[in-house]
């Protein structure tokens, strides 16, 4: 599903990440943890086309995505990729659904086409109630379940996500958690997870530690 290879990256002199190799596989949830500044993040991002390396390459689906640029980057990062952050980094002045649809419309899809997949997942997520409202008028965690059926309105191949529970308190911490377990297992989605949290480390099928820009470590579950 995804193959990195010889990733570096440096910012001035500081070399961020020194040659990381990895391979995750379709239908696994990989958590990736390691101290603040580890380059965690750089990573996610690089492995998510938001960022490039300095050497190296990436593929997602056999497709070299570090040769992409433009609008076939874009195109393929709205097709292919889904992301949540920390902040779920919903438009405000867009109600729920609409905040769902939006990959789908920024790819060409008109807002009656889509509308019912966004609702369908919406309803999946426990949050069907909540279309109307705009993201204000919702919690934290619903607001994060939201950013989810985001992420997953064009059917991509992989999910990245950065510190996805890092703002939410344990109890929708712990049912965020078990949505990704249920989208793997359901729907055979594919994630990669930036965390601190220890409990959603331990829940991935594969956690990755890095170290001063280097994969330490790798426990299989
Ligand atoms: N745009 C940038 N310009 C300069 N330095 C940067 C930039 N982005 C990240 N860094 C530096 O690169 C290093 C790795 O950052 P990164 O955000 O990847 O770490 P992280 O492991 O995700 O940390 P955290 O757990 O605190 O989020 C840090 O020392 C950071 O200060």
């Amino acid at each position: 599903m995804l193959r990195a290879k010889g990733i570096t990256k440096s910012y001035g002199k500081l070399n961020v990440l020194k040659g990381i190799d990895l391979e995750i596989k379709a239908n696994e949830i990989v958590s990736i943890m390691g101290a603040s500044g580890a380059g965690k993040s750089t990573l996610l991002q690089i492995l998510g086309t938001l960022d490039t390396p300095k050497e190296g390459s990436v593929w997602i689906d056999d497709v070299e995505v570090t040769r992409l640029n433009g609008d076939k980057l874009a195109q393929f990062r709205n097709e292919k990729i889904g992301f949540v952050f920390q902040f779920h980094n919903l438009l405000p002045e867009f109600t729920a659904l609409e905040n769902v649809c939006m990959p789908a419309l920024i790819a060409g899809k008109e807002l009656d086409d889509v509308k019912e997949k966004g609702q369908k997942l919406m309803e999946l997520l426990n949050i069907g109630h909540r279309t109307e409202h705009k993201p204000s008028e919702m919690s934290g965690g619903e607001q994060q379940r939201c950013a989810i059926a985001r992420a997953l309105i064009n059917d991509p191949l992989i999910i990245f996500a950065d510190e996805p529970s890092g703002n939410l308190d344990s109890e929708n911490a712990k049912s965020l958690h078990q949505l990704f377990i249920e989208l793997r297992d359901n729907f055979n989605q594919t994630f990669v997870i930036v965390t601190h949290n220890r409990e959603l480390a331990k829940n991935a099928d594969r956690q990755l530690w890095m170290r001063d820009g280097i994969i330490e470590s790798m426990v299989t579950e």
